[in-house]
């Protein structure tokens, strides 16, 4: 039996208001995450990966954003499930830094620059755990030894614009785990980082990842990312999931022209190189993605996919299962 997910989102519809309309940024979204798995959100941009985190954190834009509908179950430390999707601020803050940990591109978004690095990681821990000054101090330190920063005795005392953006990074994820979160979510974590940085940050969140077995919710726009971290992948276009399945299985047979195409853009090893040396632009999918306030009539991939036909303007495609645990949005799957 498959245990119970820690997070299960159903049907979400998240909306942003703008010239008196509702668009929506993200529709009938389904996606779950299982205790100890990863799974990875990958799109180009603007296909509503991040408004997806954002969604699960409540933090979508006041008064702008707003889930329009669905359920987003989270089951957090204590073994209770909540539906995020209907809780206020107050509760949500309660889960956020303690049962959900959160990192994103730019540390700084996550950093204060006017408190030490020790004092930062150490105030979650004081206020959802209920531990002293001085015992969260100590685990503050603790923790950034964990995260792999040398010295962490005196990198706890300094302040963030002391230390280089890796080691910035680390102590974010040192913050993100100080209440050890039974979900973490991971916006673009590395995409910010010098690429030597990157490969050491993603090795770092799947070792914190294994060793705590927590379940992980990571956005990226980065295939190769997704093969380095995921267990599974959700693939975004225009605010829908068009493919979801294991990563594995997804790269080996992608059962979504979108997915195909994306996969054929990611340069294999060398040939970037070779592609630039002969002046030749890498390859890319044709056209750009549409306007979310004025989708095409059926599936939105539709006018950008070489598979296309009459039948895909109808109305849009329901996720279907295309066995091996891949579920695609393409009407077409089985001729892929
Ligand atoms: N604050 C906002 N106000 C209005 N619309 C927004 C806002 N934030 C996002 N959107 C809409 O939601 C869409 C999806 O945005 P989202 O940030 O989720 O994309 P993404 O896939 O994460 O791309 P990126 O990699 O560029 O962040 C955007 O194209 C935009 O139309």
């Amino acid at each position: 039996m498959m245990p119970e997910p820690i997070l299960d989102i159903q049907d979400l519809r998240t909306v942003f208001r703008i010239g008196g309309r509702d668009i929506a940024a993200v529709s009938d979204l389904e996606l779950s995450i299982a205790p100890g798995e990863t799974v990875a959100l990958v799109g180009e941009s603007g296909s509503g990966k991040s408004v997806t985190s954002l969604s699960v954190m409540g933090l979508l834009p006041k008064k702008v954003g707003r889930i329009a509908s669905g359920t987003i179950r989270f089951r957090g430390k204590s073994g209770v499930t909540n539906d995020l999707a209907q809780m206020d601020g107050e509760s949500l803050r309660r889960i956020r830094g303690n049962d959900i940990g959160m990192v994103f591109q730019e540390p700084m978004t996550s950093l204060n620059p006017v408190y030490t690095v020790g004092e930062q990681i150490a105030e979650p821990i004081r206020i959802h755990l209920g531990r002293s000054h001085k015992q969260a101090a100590e685990d503050a330190v603790k923790l950034l030894a964990d995260v792999g920063i040398p010295d962490p005795a005196r990198r706890a005392r300094q302040y963030p614009h002391e230390l280089s953006g890796g080691m910035r990074q680390r102590a974010t994820i040192a913050m993100a785990l100080a209440c050890d979160p039974a979900l973490l979510i991971a916006d673009e974590p590395t995409t910010a980082l010098d690429v030597t940085i990157q490969a050491q940050i993603l090795e770092l969140l799947a070792k914190v990842q294994a060793e705590r077995g927590m379940a992980m919710l990571f956005v990226t726009h980065n295939l190769g990312v997704v093969a380095e971290i995921a267990d599974r992948v959700a693939v975004m276009y225009a605010g829908r999931i068009v493919e979801t399945g294991p990563v594995d299985q997804v790269f080996a047979h992608p059962r979504h022209p979108y997915t195909k195409g994306l996969l054929r853009s990611v340069p294999r090893l060398g040939e970037a190189t070779a592609l630039k040396r002969a002046g030749t632009p890498l390859p890319t999918i044709a056209g750009s993605v549409p306007s979310l306030a004025n989708l095409p009539q059926g599936c939105s991939f539709a006018p950008r996919c070489p598979y296309a036909i009459d039948a895909c303007a109808v109305a849009v495609p329901a996720l279907v299962d295309a066995g091996e645990g891949q579920l695609s949005r393409c009407i077409r799957w089985q001729e892929l």
